[in-house]
């Protein structure tokens, strides 16, 4: 390797380590999708065990890189098949809090479609109790999941500290849960959904989203149970323009939800109504690479949207099920756009405008920013060149 390469390498690796050290704010991350492989790949085995799947189709499956659309959704169908048991979920739910933690995830929004499975006796709410219970059994961080003035002990809770330095003390990471509605899913379920989540609202759950595979289904099946969020006064995003289904993606943007997912297919005439609205976009970089929503990183409409200063946070979407993770996609955009450390700081510090969580959270979370610039000793950057 010659010199120049070897300080590429050098400043590669200094970038990457300052993407783990900044505090992140994840929007957008779906439980199931962010599933380390290894924990797949064991649950895997113990089923073959069982006799229920044979281990090697489902380990070629689960390592093949193929990630477009479809494919995507067939390995959901396998990811559920491997982790819809109370005990597993409540495990998955415990390991994604504390890999999203590890790389200094202060505040996170996981949302899961509740599922019932009659089968295993599950129901939308035994389901989403097994992921509440995996959460509070994260006891490698410090799990932070009540709203703070719900409860009169968590204001000492609440006092902002980040770890950017050695694992000596416990990470904390504010967690909110999301109740995903499924595409597939009827009208009834969907307001099931939406009544769960209302009902879970002291527990955590602080909002609705609408996913699952975007070929599938029709919005008006949906539109009741969103509706009924809206009146309720439940916060909604929605995934948009993963496909061009022009009716559908004018249909959202009248909707007007508190926050969009992708917006990868939009025309003109969208992109400016989008704009003009000042919807916050969870970008995914990654995913949409991968599932053919952007033609390229270098092409991907963050650009745009963050060149006209339009609100927008960066996420994850499926870090397991894409090999990515939030710091990674921090330097893909320092990497592919040329943002220097102030601004991906800047970037990282203006998600929490767009977070669900209440006043009480954002203040929490404006201190550690404040107290993570001085350490990062970005703020003394601003204005100098790259
Ligand atoms: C790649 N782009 C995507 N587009 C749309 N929906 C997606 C998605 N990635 C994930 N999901 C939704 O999240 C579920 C998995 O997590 P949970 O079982 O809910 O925890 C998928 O089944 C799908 O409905
Ligand atoms: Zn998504």
């Amino acid at each position: 390797m010659d010199a120049e390469m070897e300080r590429n390498v050098d400043a590669e690796k200094e970038m990457r380590e300052w993407c783990v050290a900044l505090p992140k704010v994840e929007l957008h991350a779906h439980l199931n999708g962010s599933v380390r492989n290894s924990t797949l790949l064991e649950l895997a085995k113990q089923l073959a065990e069982k006799g229920i799947i044979v281990f090697e189709d489902v380990k070629d499956v689960i390592m093949k890189n193929g990630r477009s659309l479809p494919e995507c959704f067939k390995l959901f169908d396998l990811f559920h098949i491997l982790t819809t048991d109370h005990d597993t979920v409540t495990r998955i739910a415990k390991e994604v809090v504390e890999d999203f933690a590890a790389e200094n995830v202060v505040y996170l929004e996981i949302r899961t479609t509740p599922k019932n499975n009659e089968a295993k006796g599950m129901t939308k709410r035994s389901y989403m109790n097994a992921v509440i219970k995996g959460l509070k059994a994260a006891e490698a961080v410090d799990v932070v999941l009540f709203d703070s003035n719900s409860r009169t002990n968590d204001t000492l809770t609440c006092t902002p500290t980040i770890e950017l330095d050695g694992d000596t003390k416990k990470k904390r990471i504010y967690v909110r849960l999301l109740l995903s509605i499924d595409r597939r899913e009827t009208t009834l379920a969907a307001l099931d959904t939406v009544n769960l989540a209302l009902e879970m609202k002291d527990q955590g759950v602080i909002g609705i989203d609408l996913s699952g595979n975007p070929v599938v289904g029709e919005w008006e099946t949906y539109l009741p149970a969103l509706q009924h969020a809206k009146e309720l006064g439940i916060p909604i995003t929605i995934h948009c323009g993963e496909v061009a289904n022009r009716k559908e993606i004018q249909a959202v943007l009248d909707f007007c939800p508190q926050r969009l997912g992708h917006v990868c297919c939009l025309n003109d005439v969208e992109w400016k109504k989008l704009k003009s609205l000042m919807i916050p976009v969870e970008i995914c970089l990654t995913s949409n690479v991968m599932t053919g929503g952007a033609p390229s990183l270098e092409l991907h409409h963050f650009a745009d949207l963050y060149n006209a200063k339009h609100p927008l946070s960066l996420c994850t979407d499926d870090c397991g099920l894409f090999s990515t993770s939030l710091s990674n996609e921090y330097f893909l955009v320092a990497a592919t756009f040329g943002l220097s450390k102030p601004e991906l700081f800047h970037l990282a510090q203006e998600a929490v405008q767009y977070i669900f969580a209440d006043e009480n959270v954002k203040k929490s979370l404006k201190e550690v920013f404040k107290d993570a610039g001085k350490r990062l000793t970005v703020l003394s950057e601003i204005g100098a060149p790259n």
